[in-house]
């Protein structure tokens, strides 16, 4: 006798990763309730961390003309003076906006929402509890646990929401602080504090590692981290936070070892973890580990329950709403019986700091664990003409080839519209393609794209031996005569 439930499907959060697991699953017919305690939709990723993030930044250097001033002066600005309600205008609109389209995408594909808290009673029940406390109980054929994340909050740090706050409070600000100081130097902290730095905030990072972003290439770091200093960010690394105290109405940082740093705002980004706590998965035969993190099945994210899956900032790295929306597809599939083969190896990383940071592929220090022979190729915005053009100084791309296979093992990219260009090396880097392509292909021109052309030539160069007879690695007729690049040494 087949069991009788409410629904086929019941995905909790409707976040990235549970939206693209309800769409999926209504597109085969299904019947999809989604739950959500917020009271909207959207979840983190559209009400307190990338739709908002991005949106902040991307404000900050149109108000400030920050993309003008290599070619104004770092005087330059578009509007003189900025304050938090400039801010938050265009935040709030842009997040109705969107808010707007997911209810409409909801509505068309006929999934059901309902907002309350979820918790288990039975691994196929849920209760629901409303805002005004009333219960209700629904049954699922399968259940995509996609609740998201929620910023670490340890006991000694004293939040209190306008001086210290974490990430969730930083759409929230009524005022623009004349200095920040930012506990945790990962992707949060680093790109709050470069958008505040570009707003010319005085900015202090603070980060108990001594090197930042360690997923990313070493060069492509330092490089970043060279622009930062250059523009006043300080940079307190190997310092651990030991408590805060508040002197003047200023929250001042006490560090191990005694250092003091002190701002009229500290943001705290130490970290996040899985939001399990309430969801009383014991009832479900389920277990989260100490960061509320769940396990599941690295290809079809079934949890040990085979009919609960989940999705999500909930499963851990890679934590990001790009990566969530595949996990949540992906799930969905699989438990609507048509299972698709896993996504690509390799995925971008996109840092929306200023400057923008991507990348895809091994870094330089992974090629060198795996013993790989390669070569790096490196190619500065400064020589493609859209970076004189645009007066974008700074950029830099770089990319690491296979010396044995020419096969393209990974892209980094620091500057204007890195997280855009990623997608080039990305596709090469999935198809197996070799560094060539960029040198044979025809691009656009002007465009930063140019720059894999610049980079792929320098890896050419390196690799190409000069002594007269000497094979060269690919044929002299691939190489375009005016090669786009004025800079390109040969
Ligand atoms: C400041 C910041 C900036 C970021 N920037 C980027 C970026 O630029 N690019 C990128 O790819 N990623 C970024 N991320 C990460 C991205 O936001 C997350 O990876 C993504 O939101 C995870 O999606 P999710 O679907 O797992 O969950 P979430 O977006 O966290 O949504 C989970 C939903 O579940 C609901 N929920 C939780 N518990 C329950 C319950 N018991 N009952 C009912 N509902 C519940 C919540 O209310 C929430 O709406 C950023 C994150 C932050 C914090
Ligand atoms: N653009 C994006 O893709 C994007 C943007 C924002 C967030 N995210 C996601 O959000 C997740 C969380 O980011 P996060 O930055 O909060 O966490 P994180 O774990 O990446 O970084 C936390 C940092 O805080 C430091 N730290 C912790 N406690 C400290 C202390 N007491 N003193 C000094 N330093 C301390 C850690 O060393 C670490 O470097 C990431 O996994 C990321 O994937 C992605």
């Amino acid at each position: 006798m087949t069991q009788a439930y409410d629904y086929d499907l019941i995905v909790i959060g409707s976040g990235p990763s549970g939206r693209r697991a309800s769409v999926q699953a209504s597109k085969f017919g299904k019947s999809v309730l989604v739950i959500d305690r917020h009271g909207q939709m959207g979840g983190v990723s559209v009400h307190t961390g990338t739709i908002p993030s991005k949106t902040l930044r991307e404000t900050v250097l149109n108000l400030t003309g920050w993309r003008e001033r290599g070619i104004y002066g770092i005087n330059y600005r578009v509007k003189q003076h900025i304050d938090a309600q400039d801010l938050g205008r265009r935040v709030g609109k842009t997040l109705s906006d969107k808010v707007d389209v997911l209810e409409h995408q909801f509505a068309r594909n006929g999934i059901t929402l309902m907002y309350g808290s979820a918790r288990f009673r039975d691994p196929h029940t849920l209760e629901v509890t409303d805002a005004q406390g009333d219960v209700q109980h629904v049954t699922g054929k399968s259940i995509v646990i996609a609740v998201g994340s929620e910023p670490h909050r340890p006991d000694h740090i004293p939040f209190d929401g306008t001086c210290v706050i974490d990430s969730d409070g930083m759409v929230k600000l009524d005022k623009i602080p004349r200095s920040l100081v930012v506990i945790g130097a990962g992707v949060i902290g680093i790109e709050y504090a470069t958008i505040f730095s570009a707003l010319d905030v005085r900015v202090t990072v603070v980060d108990q590692r001594d090197h930042i972003l360690d997923f990313i290439d070493r060069e492509t770091v330092q490089e970043f981290v060279h622009q930062l200093r250059e523009r006043g960010v300080n940079f307190r690394l190997g310092c651990t936070l030991d408590s805060i105290i508040m002197e003047a109405g200023q929250p001042v940082a006490i560090l191990d070892g005694g250092r003091r740093v002190r701002g009229d705002l500290l943001l705290y980004t130490g970290g996040r973890q899985g939001a399990t706590a309430d969801l009383n998965l014991a009832a479900a035969d389920l277990t989260a580990d100490s960061r509320g993190r769940l396990k599941v099945d690295p290809d079809s994210f079934q949890t040990d329950v085979s009919h609960i899956y989940a999705t999500g900032d909930v499963i851990g790295f890679p934590a990001l709403a790009s990566t969530s929306m595949e996990q949540g597809r992906i799930a969905a599939c699989h438990a609507c019986g048509y299972p698709v083969p896993p996504a690509p190896t390799y995925f971008p990383y996109g840092i929306y700091s200023v400057p923008e940071i991507s990348t895809v592929g091994l870094t330089e220090e992974e090629a060198q664990q795996k013993k790989l022979p390669y070569e790096t190729g490196i190619a500065r915005f400064r020589e493609t003409s859209r970076g004189q053009i645009m007066g974008e100084t700074a950029g830099f791309l770089k990319i690491i080839v296979c010396l044995q296979t020419h096969k393209l093992l990974g892209v980094h990219i620091v500057g204007e519209a890195a997280t855009e260009l990623i997608h080039i090396g990305q596709a090469v880097l999935n198809f197996g393609g070799s560094f060539e392509y960029f040198i044979e292909a025809t691009f656009n021109y002007p465009t930063f794209a140019e720059a894999y052309k610049i980079a792929a030539l320098d890896v050419w160069n390196r690799m190409t031996p000069r002594q007269d007879g000497e094979p060269p690695a690919i044929a002299p007729e691939a190489l375009s005569p005016e090669r786009g690049a004025e800079g390109a040494a040969v």
